[in-house]
């Protein structure tokens, strides 16, 4: 029986990234995240759905702790990172989003060349040896984000003079450069048109063989086509989480069901 119960510990610390338990999030008086409970798995596309205002994007910002940077925010529970607390007075936060990257619903490239968008996570965490290694990195990066054919002759160009799809991949390079383990994405593909929407669904199907992605979306058909787990959030509740295609064929909350057959939302 003990040896089983080491299996199966065995088989979770090796496959669970991060785990939250009785997570509660409140903004002054609201509470916005009652107790959750999830594991996201390791190099596995997780998508949050549920109506607006059920608490996704809330639940996402715990993961990499910002909402710190929200005054009247109050997180508790706990969260971690491969085992380690990630609110633990001595994790420094800005260490913590360069391991849990984050990407935003409006693709927000700093108002600086589309190089430096790219080197600024590698300086300021002193990744890069020399001017050589940065480049390095700013390729591998550019490349990852299947971006670098389009802007390899145009380093120096500013980043805000991209098509919005362009932006929204290089702030995905950006998120990458600083080598993360979680790649975390509130609505990516909001602000695009579909062939931009494709090309970011197609790369985070790429970025799932190096990270775990967590993707906030509204639209389920882009959940069904990117994750391989889905948790459906309801009124600050996690519903439900599981195997996306169960989820999404037969779930087993009336809730989800009414919200993936359009009955509520
Ligand atoms: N910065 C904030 N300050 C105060 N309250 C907030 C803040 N952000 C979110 N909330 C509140 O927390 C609750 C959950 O909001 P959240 O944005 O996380 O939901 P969501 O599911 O991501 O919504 P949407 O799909 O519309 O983006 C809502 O009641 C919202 O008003």
């Amino acid at each position: 029986m003990n040896d089983m119960r080491m299996t199966e510990r065995g088989v979770d610390s090796k496959n669970i990234k991060m785990k939250a338990r009785k997570v509660q999030v409140f903004y002054g008086t609201n509470h916005a995240i009652k107790d959750v409970d999830v594991d996201i798995e390791d190099k596995t596309v997780t998508a949050f759905i549920g109506p607006s205002g059920c608490g996704k994007s809330t639940f996402l910002r715990c993961l990499n702790r910002m909402n710190d940077t929200i005054d009247i925010c109050r997180v508790e529970g706990e969260i971690t990172l491969d085992g380690e607390d990630i609110y633990d007075r001595k994790v420094d936060p800005v260490q913590l989003r360069a391991k849990v990257g984050m990407v935003f619903q409006k693709p927000n490239p700093f108002p600086k060349s589309i190089y430096d968008n790219v080197a600024y996570g590698p300086r300021i965490h002193g990744l890069a040896r020399g001017k050589a290694e940065l480049d390095e990195i700013v390729e591998k990066s550019l490349r990852r984000a299947a971006i670098w054919n389009e802007v390899k002759d145009r380093l120096d160009a500013p980043g805000t003079g991209l098509s919005g799809g362009q932006q929204q991949r290089l702030c995905i390079a950006r998120a990458i450069a600083t080598g993360p383990e979680v790649l975390l994405m509130d609505e990516p593909c909001s602000a695009l048109d579909p062939i931009a929407t494709a090309q970011v669904e197609e790369l985070i199907d790429e970025l799932r063989e190096r990270f775990s992605v967590v993707i906030v979306t509204h639209s389920m058909q882009q959940a069904a086509r990117v994750s391989q787990k889905t948790a459906f959030f309801h009124l600050g509740n996690l519903v439900e989480y599981g195997e996306t295609s169960k989820i999404f064929t037969n779930p087993d909350d009336p809730r989800t069901e009414s919200y993936i057959t359009g009955r509520i939302g």
